[in-house]
Formats: structure tokens, C-alpha cells, sequence
């Protein structure tokens, strides 16, 4: 795997309706690193999120992915991006199965049918996710949190390198959540980098290298994800947004690893 920097923003601006959202965002995510972005609602995270992956265009500024500048990166399946709130039913009958196939796109420089490398790697993420008994049960007829799995499982079809995940637990009860941490962890022992928006840390503040605060557009913290200047960060938000928790050790259950049948 390569040393050069999975994503690289530089003085990223981004207007939406007129208005400045991302005000001259620099930030820098090491390979190997689980990053996580935090910061009240409109703080401008997704709007970053959004312009780093490209789906909406930046004012002015740089962005990098894996040192290519994002107009010429087309190493697409090295990155897996979970969209915030993300369904994986959106109205259309697929199975699950399907859904997650649709994350291969990347890998396949010509339509047609899905190799055998292509099954295998659905099954591999499916399995990651444990949702593989679903495989065939259409995406409308699972939970949400069941189907904000199937999203994780599609980011992880394409085997990417960097996972890009706008608030993969909104709607994921405790233990999936535990079950999301151990699956984290297991990527990240293999190299891979994450990029996450979160509101609530979780289970995963201990695996945690980084936190990034944003406050109007600008960051306003980064460094590690415990202590107290963070806590001083997050706790003006805390009155507004109570569901911006300072980092939580606990989640209140004691099983461990366990996914909801
Ligand atoms: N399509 C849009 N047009 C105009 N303004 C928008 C649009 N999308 C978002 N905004 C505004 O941009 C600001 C930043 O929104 P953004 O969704 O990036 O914040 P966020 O930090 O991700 O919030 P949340 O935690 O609620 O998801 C907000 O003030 C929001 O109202």
C-alpha cells in the first residue's frame, strides 16, 4: 500500500445557495488512520465530505486522493463512500445482494456480467457486515440499521483502501454498533484508512487516531480523541445538540462482538 495520503484537502471552500458552508478546510488523513469528523448540525461536515468525493464541486481550494488531484483521480475502487442516510432501498425492488454488487461498478471496465471475483467479493462484504442470510431478501424488507449495513458492505465491495462514511451508525442500534467497531478495527489492522462523520463516538473511541471538529465551516479542533481540549470543543455544541456527545467508553451493553439476529 502506498505511503501517500489517501485524502489531502487544502483551503477548501465550498458555497452552497450563496452562502460559504466549507470556509478554508485544510486537512491531511495518513494512510492506516481512523479519522473522525465531528461538529453540530450545518457545521458544514457532509458538504466537505461531499466536495472531497466529488459529488459537489469546490469554490476554490485542492483536494487529493491518494495524491492524484480529484479531477484526474480515477482509481475509483479504492475508495468506498457510504453517503449520509443513505437507504438501500430508495424504492427500487433489488435484493441485497444486488445492492451491494452495485458497489463492484468501480471495478468493472465493461458491463455484463459479474465475474467470479465480483461474487466473491459481494459475499466477502456481505459476510463482514454478518447480513450474508439476507443476501437474497429484498433491501425495502430489512431494518434500517440493517440497511445502513448493506451501504457499509456496499462502500466495501470494491475492497477499497479508504472508507469515506457520513454517520454509518445513524439508526444502528448498540450492538451493531459493536459488531461496526469490530469490523473497523479488523480493516484497519489491515491497512485500510477511514474518514467518518459521527455524533456520537461510541464503541469506537478507543480505535480512534484523530478527531476533527468543525464550527461554521472552519476546524476548530484537531487532534486526538480524548482529553480536554476536545471536550472544551464539543461542549458549546453539547448545549445546542445534546446528541454531540463527548467520547463515551461505554455504550451500555456487555456483549461483545454480537450482531442482532
Ligand atoms: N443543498 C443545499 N442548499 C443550500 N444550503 C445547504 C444545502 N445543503 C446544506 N446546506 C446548508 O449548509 C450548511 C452545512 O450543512 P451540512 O449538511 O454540511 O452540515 P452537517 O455538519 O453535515 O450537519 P448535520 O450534522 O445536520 O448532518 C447548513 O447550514 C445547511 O443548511
Amino acid at each position: 500500500m502506498t505511503e501517500t495520503a489517501p485524502l489531502a484537502v487544502k483551503d477548501l471552500r465550498v458555497s452552497l445557495a450563496a452562502r460559504e458552508v466549507v470556509r478554508g478546510v485544510s486537512l491531511t488523513i495518513a494512510p492506516g488512520q481512523f479519522v473522525v469528523l465531528l461538529g453540530s448540525n450545518g457545521s458544514g461536515k457532509t458538504t466537505l465530505m461531499r466536495a472531497a468525493m466529488g459529488v459537489i464541486p469546490a469554490a476554490s481550494g485542492e483536494v487529493r486522493l491518494f495524491g492524484t488531484p480529484l479531477r484526474r483521480f480515477r482509481q475509483h475502487q479504492r475508495i468506498g463512500y457510504v453517503p449520509q442516510r443513505s437507504t438501500a432501498a430508495a424504492g427500487v425492488p433489488s435484493t441485497v445482494h444486488e445492492v451491494v454488487m452495485s458497489g463492484r461498478l468501480s471495478r468493472r471496465p465493461f458491463a455484463g456480467l459479474a465475474s467470479r471475483d465480483d461474487k466473491a467479493a459481494v459475499n466477502e462484504a456481505l459476510a463482514l457486515v454478518d447480513l450474508s442470510e439476507y443476501a437474497k431478501t429484498p433491501a425495502s424488507e430489512l431494518s434500517g440499521g440493517q440497511q445502513q449495513r448493506v451501504m457499509i458492505a456496499r462502500g466495501l465491495a470494491s475492497r477499497p483502501d479508504l472508507l469515506v462514511m457520513d454517520e454509518p451508525t445513524a439508526g444502528v442500534d448498540a450492538r451493531s454498533q459493536l459488531g461496526l467497531a469490530e469490523l473497523f478495527g479488523r480493516l484497519l489492522s489491515e491497512g485500510r484508512t477511514i474518514f467518518m462523520v459521527a455524533h456520537e463516538l461510541g464503541p469506537f473511541e478507543p480505535m480512534i487516531d484523530r478527531a476533527v471538529v468543525l464550527r461554521d465551516g472552519r476546524v476548530a479542533y484537531d487532534g486526538p480523541c480524548s482529553g480536554g481540549d476536545l471536550a472544551a470543543e464539543a461542549e458549546p455544541h453539547n448545549q445546542h445538540h445534546p446528541h454531540l456527545t463527548v467520547p463515551q467508553h461505554h455504550v451500555g451493553i456487555e456483549e461483545s462482538g454480537a450482531w442482532p439476529a
